[in-house]
């Protein structure tokens, strides 16, 4: 179970773009169906352009955290404040539209629409955030990750690493206030991971956008202002900080 209390020291002057009160999950075990307790997350804040890193053990709970922060998925209590509205406090449609406005996520199974060309792709993201179609824009993204030669390709054709930078490229065509993304280099080589930290840091600063990063790569470490380990957030132990940002009372 992961237990924290990840508020920051300091009192907060503006609104943070996201932030999680009480929040308590659990998934029903396949066999016993008694729910024990992955997530307990008293507090936690991330402000306007804030860039926080998030590692931990394969089965800690780091992709649910995602969801539920992406209002995929229902926390069993507490509450997540997207923008400044509580997301499970909005109709189901309110909440798909505040998504799309507000995050671009990038998933570890990058649900791409694969009948579409990777252009196709980025015009609905466009589309589903409200906003015109930025061809100039699209094509820079796609430049900037490799993939001009791609642009009108259907994703089904393309390889896992192309998928993945057009996810990407998907994530952040609407310049959305928070990027949310679970294992985001973990099918790119070296120089394509490198182009994507550069363009995503970049397009974060130019923006403004808050991050989220899930990662099991450490190196990336260095480019994010926290480092929460989920993991070392458990009932009656205080974790290790890792920023010297930050500290993270548990
Ligand atoms: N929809 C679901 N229903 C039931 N249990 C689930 C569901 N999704 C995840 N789990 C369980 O929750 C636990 C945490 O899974 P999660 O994918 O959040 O971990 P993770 O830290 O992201 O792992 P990894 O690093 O391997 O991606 C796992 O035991 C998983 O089986």
């Amino acid at each position: 179970m992961i237990t924290a209390d990840l508020s920051a020291d300091q009192p907060v002057a503006v609104q943070p773009v996201l932030e999680i009160r009480h929040l308590l999950h659990a998934w029903p075990d396949a066999q016993s169906g008694q729910a024990e307790t992955l997530l307990d997350i008293r507090h936690f804040q991330l402000q306007a352009g804030e860039r926080c890193f998030l590692h931990g053990p394969s089965g800690s709970g780091k992709s649910t955290l995602l969801n539920i922060i992406a209002g995929l998925c229902q926390p069993s209590t507490g509450e997540i404040w997207l923008a400044g509205k509580s997301l499970w406090q909005l109709s189901a449609r309110q909440r798909d539209h505040l998504r799309a406005s507000k995050t671009g996520v990038i998933s570890q199974t990058f649900n791409l629409l694969p009948y579409l060309t990777v252009s196709e792709n980025l015009q609905l993201m466009q589309n589903f955030a409200g906003q015109h179609n930025d061809r100039h824009w699209q094509g820079y993204l796609l430049q900037q990750l490799n993939l001009s030669k791609q642009a009108n390709q259907t994703v089904a054709r393309l390889s896992v690493g192309q998928q993945q930078r057009a996810a990407i490229a998907r994530a952040l065509v609407h310049r959305p206030a928070l990027i949310i993304a679970d294992e985001p280099t973990s099918a790119l080589d070296n120089d394509n991971k490198n182009a994507f930290m550069r363009l995503l840091l970049q397009e974060c600063s130019a923006s403004g956008a808050s991050l989220l990063l899930v990662s099991h790569d450490l190196s990336l470490q260095p480019h994010f202002d926290r480092v929460l380990d989920i993991a070392s957030c458990k009932p009656g132990q205080r974790a290790t900080p890792e920023s010297d940002k930050e500290p993270l009372p548990c």
